[in-house]
């Protein structure tokens, strides 16, 4: 019933297959799994999630069929022709340069809808993913994206396990928090990094996790017993989100526009831009938004549909001047404009006292909507 297989990719559990499906008719992707890799209750949940998906979600790569044989189980899958996003992502990086980035001809807001979309119908069964990361959103060929890999996914909406998902998109609380954590808000907070991936070809930091002898990881900056966290650019982050956010990606790009060598800042560069950000204030306004709702360490204030909410009016207010950076904006956006020796703090501060009107212009989203 499968025939001209093709291995596309072989991840940490499976080996990935295109493969003709002469029912069908058409081609289909095998997750071939060995039994020795994987235990049955791990395949029997990754199928259960599967079914639940069922395969009406457009943004959710469904299961089509399952069987197994003596060594593997098999997952039939929907195939999606131009692989996942971060392989896609590192294509188009190396056709660019920091000075000419090259076009990425795909909608990063098209993106992000697809990407709730699926995730908030996950999340109405009960479904929470715990593992959301450029790999693990695939491409087909129209440029829609399709969710992939539900092994990690539970119905659990509170969670003890402090092993699951990928180090550099885990949500602080699940590296060990006392009363466990909720794994519906680490999706979004796992949305938050992907989408800083998606723009900037970058993660933040290694892992998000504050070693504590109590669990509590709510106290920022300096833990509780003295302890800091593990990863360096993390603990930048809990002290000044927005300063670290600003100094890590933001201003090597606004040195580059400015024709400036960029010095401050650890970030590298995105060697490629989206179609439809062409507006230094989408990918500023864009950062606010995630680090307000989404990449938030109290999880109570991620919200994936809020954070929809203001993109949309990211782009709404951007189709009205759609014409690239200017030397006006990066004026604006660079608070002290040529007298800047000190630039950095300047700029952190001023990208502060925005957010915080971002977080008044929220509520009073939040007001209307309710
Ligand atoms: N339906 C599909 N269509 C096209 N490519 C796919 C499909 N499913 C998976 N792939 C490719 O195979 C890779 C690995 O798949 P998947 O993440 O499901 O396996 P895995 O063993 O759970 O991987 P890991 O544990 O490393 O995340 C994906 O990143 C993607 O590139």
């Amino acid at each position: 019933m499968y025939s001209n297989l093709e291995q596309i990719q072989s991840g940490s559990f499976s080996t990935v297959y295109k493969a003709w499906c002469s029912t069908l008719n058409k081609y289909v992707a095998l997750k071939v799994i060995p039994k020795q890799k994987y235990t049955e209750t791990g395949i029997m949940n990754e199928f259960k999630i599967m079914k639940a998906l069922g395969t009406k979600h457009p943004n959710i790569c469904s299961m089509i069929d399952y069987y197994e044989d003596d060594n593997n189980y098999v997952l039939v899958l929907e195939y999606c022709e131009c692989g996942d996003l971060y392989d896609f992502l590192s294509i188009v990086k190396r056709q660019g340069s920091i000075s000419h980035p090259a076009l990425i001809q795909l909608d990063f807001i098209k993106i992000v809808h697809q990407l709730i979309s699926a995730l908030e119908y996950a999340h109405g069964l009960g479904i929470a993913h715990r593992d959301i990361k450029p790999e693990n959103i695939l491409l087909t060929k129209e440029g829609n994206i399709k969710l992939a890999d539900w092994g990690h996914a539970t119905l659990n909406r509170i969670s003890n396990d402090f092993n699951i998902g990928t180090d550099n998109y885990r949500a602080p609380e699940t590296f060990g928090c006392l009363n466990g954590h909720d794994t519906i808000k680490c999706d979004a907070w796992g949305v938050g990094v992907t989408l800083f991936y998606l723009m900037f070809g970058q993660c933040p930091f290694r892992n998000a996790e504050i070693p504590s002898n109590d669990g509590d990881l709510y106290d920022f900056g300096k833990g509780k017993h003295g302890k800091t966290a593990k990863c360096a650019n993390f603990q930048q982050f809990l002290i000044d989100p927005y300063g670290f956010i600003y100094r890590y990606f933001l201003e090597p790009i606004v040195c580059i526009h400015q024709g400036r060598p960029y010095t401050a800042g650890d970030g590298k560069p995105s060697l490629y831009v989206w179609q439809d950000m062409v507006n230094i204030y989408q990918i500023f306004y864009v950062c606010r938004i995630i680090v307000d709702n989404l990449a938030t360490i109290d999880a109570d204030d991620r919200s994936l549909s809020r954070s929809l909410v203001l993109f949309d009016k990211v782009w709404n207010y951007n189709s009205n001047f759609n014409q690239g950076i200017t030397a006006q904006d990066i004026k604006e956006f660079n608070a002290d404009g040529d007298n800047n020796n000190n630039r950095t703090m300047d700029n952190a501060s001023s990208m502060k006292s925005n957010m915080a009107n971002a977080s008044m212009e929220r509520k009073q989203i939040i007001g209307k909507s309710s």
